[in-house]
């Protein structure tokens, strides 16, 4: 993190460096959230820093459209710092209103300053005393729909109408919701409500497996849930990285499970040593994928997501999937799931895998049932049970939707190998 300039506050230039790496490809703004030396801010601090890297992010693209027509430049000709400084100063005025306007206006000024754009110092203060200027008019045009690539918005209006892909652009716009659709907190685990149902939901669909496979485990907040009901269940948790699956290793350490057995492997290849000589009776497949259902949490995702990535996420998903579904014992159940609001990585990857000749014995199963065998294990209330049966069922499968229900967007298809 560079130094903090007298002038400007710890948390403006943390923000600051944070959107810069960002917006530099060099990397994530939920990893760059974390660092230590984001840790080493007071609490205020780290909450401003988080408030501002999120919030211009998620708004950034209808930041950007009321910013061009105030430049003479064309945004690709702008040194990276103007940019960003004009980007958290409209933020800070427009959107954050516990922020003065004073303090908005000449931070972003002076971090413009003190990034290497002294020159345009002045540019950034007058583009920006407009924005003040003109605020209320400009807080009317501030639509959620405006901080979303068209291309994806149409996308969703296309695959779930136009109401339903507005609320999914709204949600996407604010904090993801604080988990609260289950009845007790999960291990003390810091864990998503979306990515809990997926969870609770694999480790219902089957009574007393022996074995049980998570072909993409790492972080691996799936994997302690799963072992936390099978306990006496023996667990391979796979993951192509090493990084994440070490992350994931202390983890599963810290939580004092021996019957997790960490394994760095490819699941886009047939898998058939070590410890996949045997047949596994649960399979989670939670593959990697294009992350639209989580925008809120992940909001940079819309800045760098492009058309043609369905295709190659799917490409990968359905090798993984048919690896997975090689692994199955007869009798077997296997979760597929994504956190991808895009059909082309759920249900078509499902169908097009179940349609090759090596999966013809597979079924796919009504998912529905799981949210009764949750409520009667008191893991969800009846009432959440019985409102997800009739919200969250696109034909057998679960989709959940930003804006609909209080979690990320999760897809999950149930499919059984007959004993
Ligand atoms: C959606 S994340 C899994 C999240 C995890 N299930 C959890 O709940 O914490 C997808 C994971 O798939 C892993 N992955 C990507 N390609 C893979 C492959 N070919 N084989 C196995 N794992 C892969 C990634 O490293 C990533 O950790």
């Amino acid at each position: 993190m560079t130094e903090t300039p007298a002038r400007i506050s710890a948390a403006r230039t943390a923000a600051f460096t944070i959107l810069h790496r960002v917006a530099s490809g060099k990397g994530h703004s939920d990893d760059l959230l974390h660092t230590m030396a984001v840790n080493a801010l007071s609490s205020e601090d780290r909450n401003l820093t988080t408030t501002l890297v999120l919030g211009t992010l998620r708004w950034q693209l209808a930041i950007d459209s009321i910013l061009r027509p105030y430049l003479q430049r064309p945004f690709q000709e702008m040194p990276a710092p103007v940019l960003l400084a004009l980007r958290l100063g409209t933020f800070q005025l427009l959107l954050l209103d516990r922020i003065p306007d004073h303090a908005a206006l000449n931070e972003s000024v002076e971090l413009a300053r003190a990034n290497g754009a002294p020159h345009a110092a002045g540019m950034v203060n007058a583009v920006l005393r407009r924005v003040q200027r003109e605020g209320d008019a400009l807080k009317k045009n501030l639509d959620p729909e405006a901080a979303h690539p068209q291309w994806l918005l149409d996308r969703w209006k296309h695959t779930y109408g136009n109401r339903t892909a507005h609320s999914i652009a709204e949600a996407d716009q604010h904090e993801p919701n604080i988990p609260s659709l289950f009845n007790a907190p999960e291990n003390a685990q810091q864990m998503d409500d979306g990515s809990r149902l997926i969870a609770e939901l694999t480790a219902a669909s089957s009574s007393g497996p022996k074995r049980i496979l998570d072909c993409c485990a790492a972080p691996g907040g799936k994997t302690l849930v799963l072992a936390a009901r099978h306990p006496d269940a023996k667990i391979v948790a796979a993951d192509l990285s090493p990084r994440r699956l070490s992350a994931m290793q202390r983890r599963v350490e810290r939580a004092g499970l021996p019957n997790i057995e960490t394994v760095v492997a490819d699941l886009t290849a047939q898998q058939r040593s070590g410890p996949f000589t045997q047949p596994f009776q649960l399979i989670l497949c939670d593959v990697p994928c294009s992350g639209t259902g989580t925008l809120a949490r992940n909001p940079e995702i819309r800045h760098t997501i492009r058309p043609e990535e369905f295709a190659r996420q799917a490409e990968r998903q359905r090798a993984i999937l048919s690896t997975a579904l090689s692994l199955l014992a007869p009798g077997g159940r296997l979760i597929y799931s994504t956190c991808s609001l895009e059909p082309e990585e759920n249900e078509d990857v499902v169908r097009s895998v179940l349609g090759q000749p090596q999966h013809a014995a597979l079924k796919q199963l009504d998912i529905a049932p799981l949210f009764a065998r949750l409520a009667k294990e008191n893991i969800l209330s009846a009432e959440s049970a019985t409102n997800l049966r009739d919200t969250a069922l696109r034909g057998t499968t679960l989709r959940t939707l930003p804006g609909t229900h209080a979690t990320d967007g999760f897809f999950a298809a149930l499919i059984e190998r007959p004993a």
